[in-house]
């Protein structure tokens, strides 16, 4: 894998002068009030909180410019609509805000030695009220059913609970105990990141809530092929 000259191109970007590139949002560091929980199964999850300062102007500027897609799936015998709104972000696109590439280049920065690759993809979710949600599921559509790999997400506008429970039946579910879920309030520019095996032996999920709740963003960084 070629983390070195990865690094080194990446060096060479982190020196170009920043400022005014993303004006009224400021991100702070990432090696300051980062926590690690370890998790079993060879899973992990770090959070930051308040990692972007001016959240709620980014908040703002995303909900305008990115376009949303509603998308509808089947279900069973009928097609019903995906309870949130998505946008994507191929590798190379160019992103709907400046502060999405510089955190990019932060997320970079800080994980290429420990993930061995940049984050290349950039997704993006909706959730207008309550009643949007993401049901349980690992990202799982690519290389994260198979390896080790890393989310990374920034959570934007108003906090939402974001829950984690061992897979059923997975290495990480704990022998006869009482079966855990992790739950994290995010919200307003908090960065959360699930590593190791996380995709495969964990399964993350943002419940419907019927507390009157604002609207909610998320960010996703993914490396290409983790889906
Ligand atoms: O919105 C979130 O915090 C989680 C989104 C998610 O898990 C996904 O899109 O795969
Ligand atoms: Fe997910």
């Amino acid at each position: 894998m070629g983390v070195a000259p990865f690094q080194a191109s990446l060096l060479d970007t982190l020196s170009e002068p920043q400022a005014g590139r993303h004006a009224g949002v400021e991100l702070g560091p990432l090696h300051a009030g980062l926590h690690r929980r370890i998790l079993a199964g060879g899973a992990w999850v770090d959070v930051r909180r308040s990692w972007v300062a001016g959240a709620d102007t980014l908040f703002e500027r995303l909900c305008a410019q990115v376009p949303w897609r509603a998308e509808r799936r089947p279900m069973y015998d009928r097609t019903v609509d995906v309870p949130r709104l998505l946008s994507f972000y191929a590798r190379g696109e160019p992103l709907p805000d400046p502060a999405l590439d510089a955190a990019r280049q932060a997320l970079d920065a800080h994980y290429a030695a420990e993930l061995g690759e940049p984050f290349a993809t950039v997704g993006l979710a909706l959730y207008r009220d309550g009643r949007d949600s993401v049901a349980w599921h690992g990202d799982r559509i690519g290389r994260g059913a198979t390896h080790d790999t890393m989310v990374a997400i920034l959570v934007l506008g108003a906090p939402r609970a974001l829950l984690l429970r061992p897979r059923a039946g997975g290495p990480a579910e704990s022998g006869g105990g009482r079966p855990v879920t992790i739950r994290h309030e995010l919200g307003h520019g908090d960065l959360f990141v699930m590593g190791g095996s996380c995709q495969r032996t964990w399964e993350h999920a943002v419940p419907k809530t019927a507390r009157p709740v604002g609207p909610r963003l998320s960010v996703q960084f993914r490396p290409h092929n983790v889906l």
